[in-house]
């Protein structure tokens, strides 16, 4: 049997264009749900998951990051970087204005990259969050009449609808970051391109709060030189005021210096998990272009 990919589907969505620009040589199986997708990789129905991880305009998918430490116990061994182009579909026999569309349908994280745009030409229109932006296409195919929906070429492609609007994004430079999660050691039947660089993701929970406790953390880093390329808060969901920390660490997990910030956040108090340490893929605009075309 090919290798297993699990994905936010159905198709249509921007996590399927990750996974058609990244992996070669593989099946592809579509869940309606991120929880839905990670939980068949921790139960070995697929090889592995992608799943949304990181937006440029709305920040981070907390479901994921979530369900990632919560729920399930499973290393993220990739990342996918994606550009993000976000349109507004209408069936093919919609021929009205912007004004008379009366409900748009999207993921939540697609409708907040498009705010103002909705903001300042389609305020009468109600919004519908739906699990994803190529769930959204899909019930514009089918239900047709005063709708749109917020999604991708690549889902106007799948569903035939009709591009009415271009790039509504609020920000030009629109990426979103794709984690790739496995839960039995496995090739990757990937393309054939190079990384950009590599990642470590780490979890450090503070045992109290304190003056000065993040500050000794992050010491911990920077006296090693190690570059953080980003630091987020996430409740613990213990009561009001517990947090843990995720940190993204610029390079590759080694034996010498993620060992010694280890012992050195022990030594205050802290525990520290590695999430992942990984490659980090940026797939082009041309890539994304050529899954579009195939599609159209
Ligand atoms: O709905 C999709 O198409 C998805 O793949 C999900 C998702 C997300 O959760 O961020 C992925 C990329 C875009 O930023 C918008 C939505």
């Amino acid at each position: 049997m090919s290798y297993q990919v699990g994905y936010l589907g159905p198709k249509g969505t921007f996590t399927k264009m990750a996974v058609d620009g990244f992996f070669k040589d593989y099946e592809s199986r579509s869940y309606e749900t991120i929880p839905e997708c990670m939980d068949a990789v921790e139960n070995g129905e697929v090889d592995a998951g992608v799943v949304p991880l990181e937006n440029a305009i709305e920040g981070t998918v907390h479901l994921t990051i979530d369900y990632l430490i919560h729920q399930v116990s499973l290393p993220i061994i990739g990342e996918i970087i994606v550009p993000i182009k976000q349109h507004l579909l209408v069936h093919p026999d919609f021929d009205g204005d912007l004004g008379d569309i009366d409900i748009i349908y999207s993921h939540s994280h697609a409708i907040a990259q498009c705010h103002q745009f909705i903001h300042k030409n389609m305020k009468d229109s109600r919004i519908s969050y739906t699990s994803s932006t190529g769930q959204a296409a899909q019930l514009i195919s089918e239900k047709g009449g005063n709708i749109a929906a917020i999604g991708n070429e690549l889902a106007a492609g799948e569903y035939g609808l009709k591009i009415f609007k271009q790039e509504i994004h609020d920000y030009p430079n629109n990426h979103t970051r794709f984690a790739v999660i496995q839960k039995e050691k496995k090739r990757l039947p990937m393309q054939d391109f190079q990384p950009q660089n590599y990642k470590t993701t780490i979890m450090v929970t503070l045992p109290r709060d304190y003056a000065g406790a993040l500050h000794q953390v992050l010491s911990a880093f920077s006296w090693r030189k190690m570059n953080l390329s980003k630091i987020e808060s996430r409740p613990m969901k213990t009561g009001l005021g517990n947090y843990f920390f995720i940190i993204d660490v610029d390079q590759t997990y080694d034996q010498v210096l993620f060992p010694g910030v280890q012992a050195e956040l022990e030594a205050l108090g802290c525990s520290m998990k590695v999430l992942g340490t990984y490659p980090s893929f940026l797939l082009s605009e041309e890539i994304i272009k050529n899954i579009c075309d195939h599609k159209s």
